[in-house]
């Protein structure tokens, strides 16, 4: 493993009861850099975290953390590690700043050194006037940022979050990402899955987009808007949609793409979308919503994973 990478996942293979969940994943995490982990319902995001954590074991490949192998030596790598489940875990009859103390222990800190440690968290975390409040009094928002202090209480080197700021309103949600990006500008290496892309837009270095058992791509944001997507998006929708861009498109000829289609939504992109707005603003359908915009980060995902839902 090179010195630079802190995780990586060869050729992993992972089957549940007979079905694939991961066919042949390669994946390598790097010192100092974070990867948003983005994929439909049951693509596997935390089976791969729980590999990577070396928690279950790959049916074949291999998982490094940190320089040791998983899950074989996985007591060693996580000593060096944080990790932010999906589902809160705090003790509900410990105070907050007790919750850290009891979590440092496992570590092997005590005394004043843990103290000072929690302390200086729960400032971090912006839970220092609530430190012996009950779990119980916390807002989902201050739970999951007493969730982030716990996982840092030793010092990792790499932080694994699975769905950190799922539930969240968006308030309490830009208080999280605004703790991450002071931990990114720290120099922490992050792993984190997430369904929010404006999240995996803000914090992560690059993504990595998982369907089929694989990692289908992984890029920096913008380089993934701009080469799977492209420069501009035209959306309409609403009353009279379907027959606007029937007769938008009425003399594109017969080899014409499709029009993409999301529910009610029509899509045009790039040089189309272009085209079709002068159309549009030259036309009678002066009544039909739509938007002209630049391409995104949810428009990737569905042009590479497709519209249909994965929840059965
Ligand atoms: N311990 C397990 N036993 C059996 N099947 C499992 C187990 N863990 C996960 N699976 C199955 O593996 C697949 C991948 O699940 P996983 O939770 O990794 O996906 P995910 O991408 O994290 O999904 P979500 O976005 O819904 O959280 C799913 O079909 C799930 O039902």
């Amino acid at each position: 493993m090179d010195a630079s990478t802190v995780l990586s996942l060869t050729e992993v293979r992972k089957s549940y009861g007979g079905r694939t969940v991961l066919s042949g994943l390669d994946f390598k995490l790097n010192a100092g850099e974070c990867v948003a982990l983005l994929g439909p319902n049951g693509a596997g995001k935390s089976t791969t975290i729980a590999l990577a954590l070396g928690l279950t074991q790959a049916d074949t490949g291999s998982v490094e953390l940190l320089g040791v192998t998983l899950p074989r030596d996985g007591h060693l790598a996580r000593q060096n590690v944080g990790v932010v489940p999906q589902y809160d875990a705090l003790d509900p009859d410990f105070t907050v700043f007790e919750n850290l103390l009891v979590f440092g222990r496992y570590f092997g800190l005590h005394g004043a050194q843990l103290r000072e440690r929690a302390k200086a968290l729960l400032e971090f975390a912006q839970l220092g006037s609530r430190r012996n409040d009950s779990v119980s009094a916390l807002s989902g928002g201050m739970r999951r940022r007493l969730m982030l202090a716990r996982a840092l209480i030793n010092r990792p080197k790499v932080l694994f979050l699975d769905e950190p700021t799922t539930g969240l309103d968006p308030q309490a949600k830009h208080v999280i990402w605004d703790r991450l990006v002071e931990l990114k500008r720290q120099g922490m290496a992050m792993f984190l899955t997430t369904h929010y892309m404006d999240e995996a837009q803000r914090l992560a270095d690059r993504v990595a987009v998982l369907d089929h058992g694989n990692i289908v791509v992984c890029d920096k944001p913008l380089a993934l808007i701009r080469d799977v997507v492209g420069h501009a998006i035209l959306e309409l929708w609403g009353t009279g949609a379907e027959q606007c861009v029937a007769s938008l498109t009425a003399n594109e000829g017969e080899h014409s793409e499709p029009v993409e289609q999301r529910g009610e939504t029509y899509y045009f992109r790039n040089e189309r979308a272009d085209s079709m707005l002068t159309k549009l603003k030259d036309s009678t359908h002066a009544d039909v919503d739509y938007i002209y915009r630049p391409g995104n980060l949810e428009d990737v995902f569905f042009s590479l994973t497709g519209r249909a839902l994965r929840d059965d």
